[in-house]
This record gives C-alpha cells, sequence and structure tokens, in this order.
C-alpha cells in the first residue's frame, strides 16, 4: 500500500502558445523502477522529462518528486539529475574536467575519486583525458551519463541515452541504469527504441499528442494486445501455408517485406491462434524451426496507440 513514488504526477498541463504539449498527464514511478517513455515526436516526451529536471513549471496539475511537491519555482529537485536535449558539455575541456567542472559547480566535495567511479561506470576511463570536443556522440552521451552520476541520484532523468551508443555502448549503459535501479534509484528514460526500453523497462508511458494513452507493465501491454504478425520458419514451407490458410483466426500476410524469403510464412494472429497452428503443424510432421513476432508487443502496441492520433496531429 505504501509504495514509495520517486515520481507522482497528476493532471500535468503544459502549453506553450497554443500548443498544448501536455495535457493532463498522470505518471507513477516508483523507487528502484526503470521507467520508459515513448511517443512519436512531438508527443511531450522531453517537455516531461524537463519538468521532472525542474528545467520548466507545469501551467497546472501536481507533481511529487522524490516525496516532495514540486514548487512554481525553476529548480532541480534535490536528488535528481540527468539531461534533456543531449548532455552539456565543455567540448575544450577533457572529460576528467568536465566532471570536475560540474563537481565544482555543485559543490561537490572530494570529488577525484568519485569522477574516476563515475567514468570507470560509464566505460569512459581510457579516453579520460581526450577532450570531449574529439567525442562521437555515444561517448558524448555517456560522458554525460557520468555527470548525473556524480550526484549520486535518486531519481535520473534522461532523454534518448541510447542515441549514437553502438550495441556494446547500449549494453554498457543498460548495465549501469540496472545497478543504479537495484540499489533503490528510480530512472526515468524516453527513447524511441522499442527494443532498448524492452531491454531496460518493467513499466512504460506511451504518450501521443501530450495525452497518455498507456501507462503500466510492458507484460501487460502485450497481454492487452491485438492481433500481432508472426513469422513462422517451418521444413515444409508449401504445407505450412496450405495449412494456415485454411485455419479460423490465422491470416497469411503477403505484403510484408519480409516475404521476399520464400521460406518464411508470415501470418496475423492471436495467440491461442497461433498456438493451434503449431499444434497442426507438427500433427502433420512439418518441424517449426523459427517462430517470432515480426515487431515487438511493444512496437505493435505503440503503432496501435498512437498512429491515429500521429495521422490527426500533422
Ligand atoms: N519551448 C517550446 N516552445 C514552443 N513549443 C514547444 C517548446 N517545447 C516543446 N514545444 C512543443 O511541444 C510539443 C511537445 O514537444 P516535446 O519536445 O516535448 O516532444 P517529444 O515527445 O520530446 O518529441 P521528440 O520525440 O521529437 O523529441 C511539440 O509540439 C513541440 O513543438
Amino acid at each position: 500500500m505504501d509504495t514509495l513514488h520517486a515520481v507522482r504526477a497528476r493532471g500535468i498541463t503544459k502549453c506553450f502558445g497554443d500548443v498544448v504539449a501536455l495535457d493532463g498527464v498522470d505518471l507513477d514511478v516508483t523507487q528502484g523502477q526503470i521507467h520508459g517513455l515513448v511517443g512519436p515526436n512531438g508527443a511531450g516526451k522531453t517537455t516531461l522529462l524537463g519538468l521532472l529536471l525542474g528545467l520548466a513549471v507545469a501551467d497546472s496539475g501536481r507533481l511529487e518528486i522524490l516525496g516532495a511537491p514540486v514548487g512554481r519555482a525553476f529548480d532541480a529537485p534535490e536528488g535528481v539529475a540527468g539531461f534533456v536535449d543531449g548532455p552539456g558539455l565543455y567540448p575544450s575541456l577533457t572529460a576528467r574536467q568536465n566532471l570536475a567542472a560540474l563537481a565544482r559547480l555543485r559543490g561537490l566535495g572530494a570529488y577525484t575519486a568519485a569522477i574516476d567511479e563515475a567514468l570507470d561506470q560509464v566505460g569512459l576511463t581510457a579516453v579520460a583525458d581526450d577532450k570531449a570536443r574529439g567525442f562521437s556522440l555515444g561517448m558524448r552521451q555517456r560522458l554525460g551519463l557520468a555527470a548525473a552520476l556524480l550526484t549520486k541520484p535518486r531519481l535520473l532523468v534522461l532523454d534518448e541515452p541510447s542515441n549514437g551508443l553502438d550495441p556494446a555502448g547500449k549494453r554498457h549503459v543498460h548495465g549501469v541504469l540496472n545497478r543504479l535501479a537495484a540499489d533503490g534509484a528510480s530512472v526515468v528514460v524516453s527513447s524511441h527504441r522499442m527494443d532498448d526500453l524492452e531491454a531496460m523497462c518493467s513499466e512504460v508511458t506511451i504518450l501521443a499528442t501530450g495525452r497518455v494513452v498507456f501507462s503500466g507493465p510492458i507484460g501487460k501491454l502485450a497481454a492487452e494486445n491485438r492481433e500481432l504478425d508472426y513469422r513462422v520458419r517451418t521444413s515444409d514451407p508449401g504445407a505450412a501455408r496450405r495449412l494456415a490458410d485454411g485455419m479460423a483466426g490465422i491470416r497469411v500476410v503477403d505484403d510484408t517485406p519480409i516475404r521476399q524469403d520464400p521460406e518464411l510464412l508470415v501470418v496475423r494472429a492471436l495467440v491461442p491462434a497461433l498456438d493451434e497452428l503449431v499444434a497442426g503443424l507438427v500433427k502433420s510432421g512439418v518441424a517449426v524451426r523459427e517462430l517470432a513476432p515480426v515487431v515487438s508487443p511493444l512496437e505493435a502496441a505503440f503503432l496501435a496507440l498512437t498512429e491515429p492520433s500521429q495521422g490527426a496531429d500533422r
């Protein structure tokens, strides 16, 4: 009953002139949770993250961060760190000097060891004395993360931190965020990459034109989901297709680019019908060698929930 909330937002509204960037947004992020924020361009993600970081104030609604109500002043709430629109760095300073400057600005004492630790956490020790000017986008993102970690945040707010990261860098960042959450901190992270969010987050909030269209566990999204397209690779594609064609609840999808591969069957179905297809294939002596959704359940739900409003928006 008494779950500790890192973020509790109710009815948050934020307008820029005539543009309603956030329209009655509710958000709950519990302690130790990595919460994903996803939505089409212009959905309001950055605006919401900016409110959590104290970079702007809501026009109306209630916002509590780490148990304290957020007032009307622009101010980073105590215990919160992160960035929106890319991390702010000094290009002419090295990675280490950037962190030292930030530590001084924030009045953090005895920072040398903390800086080394933060650089190590994000995997930048080897380039600690290189100037940020020469850093790739992925390296800058990691340095931004190191800057946020330096403050030992209880709530970390990151706008598209995986931008520019290669797969190894992404795994590294996921590891950092997971450890942070395991130690009890909360993370709110936006991304356009569904695979990224699925790998990191236990819960997601989907925004579309400033409104929450889903908020909750990713598993619930999948369970509530409608029909999905599945790739089915079998030992006998012809027989598999004939069987699928004759089954109720199964639609063979022909118009997908994946059909360039003649061995592959793509079917649209709910899970129970798919189960029946698999059972039927096995019964007919056709081996199932691959079975996977064409797009992830999160991506399918994202498209289904946001496409109409995207259309209305533009
Ligand atoms: N400072 C501002 N002045 C005017 N309009 C703004 C401002 N900031 C955001 N907006 C508008 O508010 C809406 C939400 O923008 P926001 O940047 O929060 O969306 P987003 O979901 O982060 O988009 P993206 O995925 O493209 O980063 C957009 O229509 C945007 O144009």
